[in-house]
Order: structure tokens, then C-alpha cells, then sequence
């Protein structure tokens, strides 16, 4: 056990209510030691209070969902999510788990399904894919609707969902029979193929680089194509929780996931979103058996996984020993991922040089989480300074990370390591 400076200091920064949930209302300002990873100094955030005195954080262990949705029309969120985002700029030394672009973007349906369509491509081999669907931007004419509708391949029943992810609001639903009925939506909202897939629900929990199953109800099979039944309004949360029961939920048929295309579907979306703490939500149709990707939550309950707790310790060990292995400038708020630990092969010597050919301080490196260094593969990466970006060897990007960190004179660097393994 090391001594008190030597413990991770970690805050958590959390809604009252995922504070309960989580069981951490218990935790003031306390410590906690586990024989295989070391000791922890675990802290609660309150964001209304200056930040710097509650520090200093190695981690930060965030859902600022409410924050940064209010914010879209409240003064006193945007204050406080301002108050984050400068405190996390200064401390380039914490990292954020996860970083806030990444989050971001989850809480708009409309970025989340883009990101789950280009899974088909990415996972073709493991017949992984999301149900069709449709963005409605506005309110416009039935007739257009019904149009985009059958351009895009929709099929009835149909399933609509608000566009905003987060929130008591965003869990109402409504299932869509026929043509008709399409005058029952409320934009924005998406539109989405309902997919029989016999009432079972897979949720997968993902902590860093390990992810848990867990079964839960969902909605029951319905006819396929139009009928002339009424629009059902539902909340999603009296479906697909694990005490959910109702009509809607008749389990007809259960269809198991294989793990290794689970596997396969984490691995990828750890890549593509740049997040640690996430869960996805995977039906398998029960035509098709293929395994269909309906939603990606983040930062979710965890609830059935016991394991929660430590497996969110051990990442946090893990990005830890991974961010002084590569050194006390490389650092960084995105420096969520598993990736550093084959940093060996990075050559840090040709980074420095680089980064001082061009009078640039080298103040954060991260390496983008589920990127793997390839052994003896030559890195890329990449400078952002201010607007200005400026890339080195740069074959190819697949993400550019967390360019809100890029500011004044902090450049951020993040390395790009082509193929994992
Ligand atoms: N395309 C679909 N086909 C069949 N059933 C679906 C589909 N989309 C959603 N469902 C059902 O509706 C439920 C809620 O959908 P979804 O997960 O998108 O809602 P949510 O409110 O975002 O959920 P969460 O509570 O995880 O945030 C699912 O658990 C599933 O039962
Ligand atoms: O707290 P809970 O256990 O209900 O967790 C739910 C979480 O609420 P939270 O915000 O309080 O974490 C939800 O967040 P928002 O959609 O509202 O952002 C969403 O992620 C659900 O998927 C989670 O339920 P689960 O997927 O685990 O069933």
C-alpha cells in the first residue's frame, strides 16, 4: 500500500441520481485499497463549487448528460459546464473519463445512428447491423414523410424515438402500424425498422477493455408490415428494465448473441466513439439471426454486473500506469485508452524531435483508445494548435480526439497507431 500521494486521486462528477444508483453517496472524501491494484482516493465533485480547491484529480469519472443537454437553453448549466471545461483545460494532467466530444455525441440520435450504420461496413464479417432509419428534422407534410419513409426502406411496424438520448423525455416512444400514423410523431425524432428479435434484449456493459452481457425484457414480436392498429406510446424504461413487465414484453423466443461478434462489435465501437464507460444495446432478429445494434448508451447503469466496481478501478490503474509509462509530458484528458501499453515501439525520440523542430511545447500525448501500437509499425501523429493543425506523417486519420483541449498554448498530440495488433 503506498502512501497517501502515491494512492490514483479520483473524482466522481455525477447526478444525484446515478450517485445513488452507483452507491457512491456514500463516499465523501475517501480512500480505498485494493490489494491488486493499490490505493484510491475517491472524491465526489460538486460542480457548483470552484473546482481547483477539490482537487487535484488524476481522474475524473463523469455523466454530465444533464449538464450538457440544460445547457442547450439554461445559463446556470452552461456556467457550469464552462467551469468544467476550463478547469479540465488547465489540468491537462487529468484524465477524463470520458473525454466530452466523445459523450457528446451520443446524446443526439442522430450522431449515434450514423455511428451505428457504419458498423455494418466495419463489422461486415461478423454480420453485425443496425436496424434502417430515418431522421426527421422538422414538422413537415405526411405525405413527404411517408415518402422518406419507403426511400429509405423503412418497413412497419415502425419504432420513434426523440432525437435528444438523454433524459426523462427522451425514454418515451411510440411503435407506428401503418402510413397513417406517421402523423403521430412528434420531430425531432428518428424513425427506426422495428426487428422482431423475441422480446430479449442483450445489453453489454462496457468498462475499458472488459464488457459484461446481461439479458433483459424488451418489446415482443409484432406482425411484419402495415396494419390498421393504433399507435401504442410507450416508455422505454417499462420495457427494458430488469423488474419490466407488461403486455408489450411476451418473451416468445430467446436467440443467444455469440461472444466473440459481442467482442468484436466492443472492440470496434471503442474505436469509433474514443470512450471507455459505455453500453450497447443489441437485439438479434430472429429472421436473420444477425446481431442488430439499437442503441448505444453512455455511461449506463451496470446493473447485474457485480464486477462494476473493480473493473472501473482496474481501467483507471491501467490508463494511469499507461500515461507515466509514456512519461510525465504525455498526458492528457483523452488518455482513456488500453493502447499505450505496446508503446514500446513508439519512438518517442522522433515525437520530441518533431514537436521542437516546430517550437512546439510538448504538453499532452494520448495515444486514441482502442488503437493499438502495431509492433514495428511506424506511428503517425498529429499536432492541433489552436484552428491550426498540423500533421507529421500522417497516413491516415480515423479520429481526430479532443480538439477542445487544443487551446492557447496547449498543442495536443495524439498518436494514431495503425491496425490493432
Ligand atoms: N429497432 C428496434 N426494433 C425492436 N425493438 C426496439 C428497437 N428499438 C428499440 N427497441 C425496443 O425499445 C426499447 C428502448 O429502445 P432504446 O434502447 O433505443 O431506448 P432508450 O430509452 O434510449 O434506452 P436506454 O434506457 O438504454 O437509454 C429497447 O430496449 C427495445 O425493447
Ligand atoms: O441509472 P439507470 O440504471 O436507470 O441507468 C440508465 C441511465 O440513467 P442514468 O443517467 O441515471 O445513468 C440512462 O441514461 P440516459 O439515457 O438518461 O442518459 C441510460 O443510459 C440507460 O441505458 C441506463 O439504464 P440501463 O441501460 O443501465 O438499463
Amino acid at each position: 500500500t503506498g502512501s497517501p500521494m502515491s494512492g490514483r486521486r479520483v473524482g466522481f462528477c455525477l447526478s444525484d441520481k446515478k450517485r445513488k444508483r452507483m452507491n457512491l453517496h456514500a463516499f465523501h472524501r475517501c480512500s480505498l485499497t485494493d490489494p491488486s491494484l493499490g490505493e484510491f482516493f475517491l472524491s465526489q465533485i460538486d460542480l457548483a463549487r470552484p473546482l481547483v480547491p477539490q482537487g487535484p484529480f488524476d481522474v475524473i469519472v463523469h455523466k454530465l448528460s444533464d449538464v450538457i443537454v440544460e445547457a442547450e437553453h439554461d445559463s446556470r448549466s452552461q456556467q457550469l459546464l464552462a467551469n468544467f471545461q476550463s478547469y479540465v483545460a488547465a489540468h491537462p494532467g487529468t484524465v477524463l473519463l470520458d473525454p466530452l466530444p466523445a459523450m457528446t455525441q451520443l446524446l443526439d440520435r442522430f450522431a449515434s445512428y450514423r455511428i451505428m450504420t457504419k458498423l455494418h461496413n466495419s463489422l461486415r464479417d461478423w454480420r453485425i447491423c443496425s436496424p434502417p432509419y430515418l431522421e426527421i428534422h422538422s414538422v413537415s407534410d405526411p405525405s413527404s414523410i411517408q415518402q422518406a419513409v419507403m426511400a429509405q426502406g423503412l418497413s412497419f411496424p415502425i419504432i420513434c424515438k426523440t432525437r435528444v438520448a438523454h433524459g426523462s423525455l427522451s425514454h418515451e416512444m411510440s411503435l407506428i402500424f401503418s402510413e397513417g400514423s406517421l402523423a403521430d410523431i412528434h420531430p425531432p425524432c428518428v424513425l427506426q425498422s422495428f426487428v422482431n428479435h423475441g422480446a430479449v434484449l442483450h445489453k453489454v456493459f462496457v468498462v475499458g477493455d472488459q464488457h459484461f452481457c446481461v439479458e433483459r425484457p424488451s418489446l415482443k414480436n409484432f406482425p411484419s408490415g402495415p396494419c390498421d392498429r393504433e399507435t401504442i406510446f410507450f416508455n422505454s424504461h417499462q420495457v427494458s428494465k430488469p423488474e419490466s413487465s407488461s403486455d408489450l414484453t411476451a418473451v416468445s423466443r430467446i436467440v443467444g448473441v455469440t461472444s466473440e461478434a459481442v467482442a468484436a462489435l466492443v472492440k470496434e465501437l471503442r474505436v469509433q466513439l474514443g470512450m471507455a464507460l459505455f453500453g450497447v444495446d443489441v437485439i438479434i432478429n430472429i429472421q436473420t439471426h444477425t446481431l442488430t445494434v439499437i442503441d448505444i448508451n453512455i455511461f449506463p447503469g451496470y446493473e447485474g454486473v457485480p464486477q462494476f466496481f473493480s473493473a472501473l478501478l482496474s481501467h483507471i490503474e491501467s490508463v494511469l500506469d499507461k500515461q507515466t509509462f509514456a512519461g510525465p509530458q504525455a498526458v492528457g484528458p483523452s488518455a482513456t485508452s488500453t493502447a499505450l501499453s505496446t508503446s514500446r515501439t513508439v519512438d518517442t525520440r522522433s515525437l520530441s524531435d518533431a514537436a521542437r523542430d516546430n517550437r512546439l511545447p510538448l504538453r499532452f500525448c494520448s495515444c486514441h483508445p482502442g488503437f493499438q501500437m502495431k509492433h514495428n509499425s511506424c506511428f503517425y501523429f498529429i499536432v492541433e494548435e489552436a484552428e491550426e493543425m498540423v500533421t507529421y506523417s500522417c497516413v491516415e486519420v480515423m479520429q481526430i480526439g479532443n480538439s477542445q483541449n487544443s487551446r492557447n498554448s496547449l498543442h495536443t498530440v495524439i498518436i494514431i497507431a495503425q491496425n490493432i495488433y
